[in-house]
């Protein structure tokens, strides 16, 4: 390190896991701090009693840090780089929420607080990072406001909602419809343990599907535009590829390809083709199933198509968004996070032929995404 004293601004998650967060972040603060007594570095809590007063302070103290850590899960991530995203300040993760699908992908640990800690030092130390992708979304129109724990309205003092524009990055995924759903029943369940919850909740919402009406104008990876309907139970804009701790729903994303992968359900699935979706999604090949569309996408505008139900509250990292419509676009290597040096090699790794020769094997044209028939 250089001899400027450089800061770590940490932000844990005291309510999360019935009060264990707050003893997390104890202990994730105090050895952080012993390592910056052996490393040279400050560590401060920058934790407010909320996500938004928690946001509020990373973005209001910026100038009092050089790095930021997060404690948490995915929606502790989406914090993280709402804060971060575009400064160039590295943020980095420990992950031990329930999901923890973002830090998956990333093959950073996951509730492994110790091995995080040491991670996330040793990058400070040696000066590793990698530069990864976002999503942006923004809001067409003025919309009420939603809250991102409950999804319920933000109301003023008189009762009424108040209105206002989303504009927010996301890490993960852009959830349009069951998968919306199914997260919100996910975050609702008493069942132990966050992919068991996540996998009871896409059963249940497999039973009633609905048949939301979105109209889409995409632009594609090719710099053509694909304007259409998409009447259907799903639409998904992802960053990242995993959701529901680990079910791998968009295999082809690459987090440095400047691109986001748009996914949605088809045609309605039959009994057997949900089963083999289910199948599908936890061996890593959902998309070689006829049930799903792919689509690599630059930006997308989402708006209501006049068929179809209306599309539910929108999710982000397992917080509530707000309704269509929105523009949806790949932020490029916008947010720096804080990587061990292992971990960067494996990055750099895992290219985009890796990504074409799995799109190759599951029999779709790495362009239009189309099924090739053979
Ligand atoms: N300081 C805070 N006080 C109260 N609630 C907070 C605070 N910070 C974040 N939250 C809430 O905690 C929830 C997100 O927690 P987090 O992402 O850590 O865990 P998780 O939901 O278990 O993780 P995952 O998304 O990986 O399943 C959100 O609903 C968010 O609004």
């Amino acid at each position: 390190m250089t001899d400027v004293k450089k800061t770590v601004a940490v932000i844990g998650n005291p309510a999360s896991n019935k009060g264990r967060g707050a003893a997390i972040g104890e202990r994730v603060f105090k050895s952080l701090s012993e390592s910056g007594m052996r490393h040279g570095f400050d560590v401060i809590d920058l934790t407010g009693d909320s996500f938004e007063n928690s946001l509020s302070a990373a973005r209001a103290h910026s100038d009092l840090y050089d790095y930021l850590v997060v404690i948490g899960g995915d929606g502790m991530i989406a914090l993280g780089a709402n804060a971060v995203c575009g400064t160039g300040k590295p943020l980095g993760i420990v992950a031990v929420g329930s999901g923890n699908d973002f830090a998956r992908g990333l093959h950073l640990p996951v509730n492994r607080i110790r091995t995080a800690v040491e991670g996330i030092v040793g990058a400070i130390v040696c000066g590793t990072h990698i530069d990864v992708d976002m999503g942006h979304v923004r809001s067409l129109n003025m919309e009420p406001v939603v809250q991102g724990g409950s999804g319920e309205l933000v109301l003023t003092e008189a009762g009424n909602p108040v209105e206002g524009f989303v504009d927010r990055y996301y890490a993960g995924m852009l959830n349009c419809g069951l998968d919306a759903s199914i997260n919100d029943r996910a975050n609702k369940s008493h069942l132990p343990g966050g992919s068991v919850r996540y996998a009871a909740a896409v059963l249940v919402e497999l039973t009633h599907m609905k048949r939301y009406g979105y109209h889409i104008k995409a632009v594609l990876a090719d710099g053509s535009v694909d304007e259409r309907d998409i009447i259907s139970p799903l639409v998904t804009v992802a960053n990242a590829r995993y959701i529901g701790g680990g079910i791998e729903v968009s295999p082809y994303s690459l987090l440095s390809d400047g691109m986001l992968d748009l996914i949605w359900i088809d045609h309605m699935p039959s009994v057997a083709e949900c089963a083999a979706a289910v199948s599908d999604a936890y061996n890593g090949k959902l998309l070689s199933n006829r049930v799903f569309g792919w689509e690599r996408v630059r930006e997308i505008e989402i708006t209501r198509a006049d068929d179809g139900d209306e599309p539910p509250v929108l999710m982000a990292d397992g917080e509530y968004v707000g309704r269509v419509p929105v523009s949806v676009s790949a932020a490029g290597m916008s947010l720096r996070m804080l990587v061990p040096p292992a971990v960067a090699g494996w990055h750099k790794r895992r290219t985009q032929e890796h990504v074409t020769a799995a799109i190759m094997r599951d029999g779709r044209d790495p362009i239009t995404g189309r099924f090739v028939e053979a």
